[in-house]
């Protein structure tokens, strides 16, 4: 199975509408792989709050229109990052999320995943958006995918949630900011040894709202190895996985099996 992640530049400068075209084309030129996945929040900036009001669009915005023409073109699923995505809460008030998309090689929207841990405390995302509340996975044909986002890479009970629901591999596209790097390397490691999962975590380059940001993506196999990392500029990251290495993994080390659920709290 061959992936692709793609580490995008996030330059301010560059208009929103010139990246979209941008990136559909970097899309299209991975034609030959089964999966190619973008980073969180790319046309926006993850820290750009200012903005986030302004460039929230719908789960049929411009954003969506451009990648599933360009999964479709490409014959690719493609995990097109998150969006600012202009939705509504369980009242029916109007409300922000940070919400991936994932189009099949047809095009289609299969799978729309909001994420679910809010980043900033008391500030940024964590104010301006609304929580997602579900675990998501899709069966892609070579392997099932679980999907999560940025500061979800920090919550490992999301984690053993996709693992129970049947994930093989986990994408976590991000935003991640320089200064953490070390955690970023780390955490994306440990979520693919405690799930014996590959991992796909895709994150973005350059700076923007004055936040430097780690790029550093990073390709996991389920024995907790790093099979490709990017560096810290705008790059293409591809490695050809053998989903069946998760099962001989659970097999040959059944770690998971002995899992005691239903601990007793203190
Ligand atoms: O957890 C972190 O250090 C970074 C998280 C983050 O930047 C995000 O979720 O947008």
């Amino acid at each position: 199975m061959r992936v692709s992640l793609i580490q995008i530049d996030v330059n301010p400068d560059e208009p929103g509408q010139v990246r979209r075209e941008r990136v559909a084309a970097l899309v299209r030129a991975e034609r030959g792989a089964d999966l190619v996945v973008l980073p969180e929040l790319w046309p926006v900036g993850a820290f750009a709050f200012d903005e986030f009001a302004a460039s929230a669009e719908p789960l049929d915005g411009p954003t969506a229109t451009a990648m599933s023409a360009a999964a479709r073109d490409a014959g690719v699923w493609l995990h097109a990052g998150s969006v600012v995505e202009r939705g509504t809460d369980g009242s029916g008030a109007e409300a922000l999320y940070n919400t991936s998309l994932l189009f099949a090689p047809d095009g289609t929207l299969r799978r729309a995943y909001r994420k679910i841990h809010r980043f900033g405390f008391d500030k940024g995302e964590a104010t301006l958006m609304a929580a997602g509340h579900e675990i998501v996975t899709e069966d892609l044909g070579p392997a099932t995918v679980g999907l999560a986002t940025c500061y979800d890479l920090r919550f490992p009970e999301q984690f053993r949630l996709l693992v129970d629901a049947g994930a093989e591999l986990l994408v976590v596209p991000a935003g991640w900011p320089a200064r953490r790097r070390a955690h970023w390397s780390l955490l994306a490691r440990a979520r693919a040894v405690e799930s014996q999962a590959y991992v796909l975590a895709c994150g973005t380059a350059g700076t923007h709202a004055g936040v430097e940001q780690a790029g550093y993506s990073v390709i996991v196999d389920p024995w907790g190895e790093v099979v490709a990392e990017a560096g810290p500029a705008e790059q293409v990251l591809s490695a050809d996985l053998d989903p069946a290495r998760v099962a001989t993994t659970r097999a040959d080390f059944p770690v998971l099996r002995d899992r005691v659920l239903g601990l007793p709290t203190p």
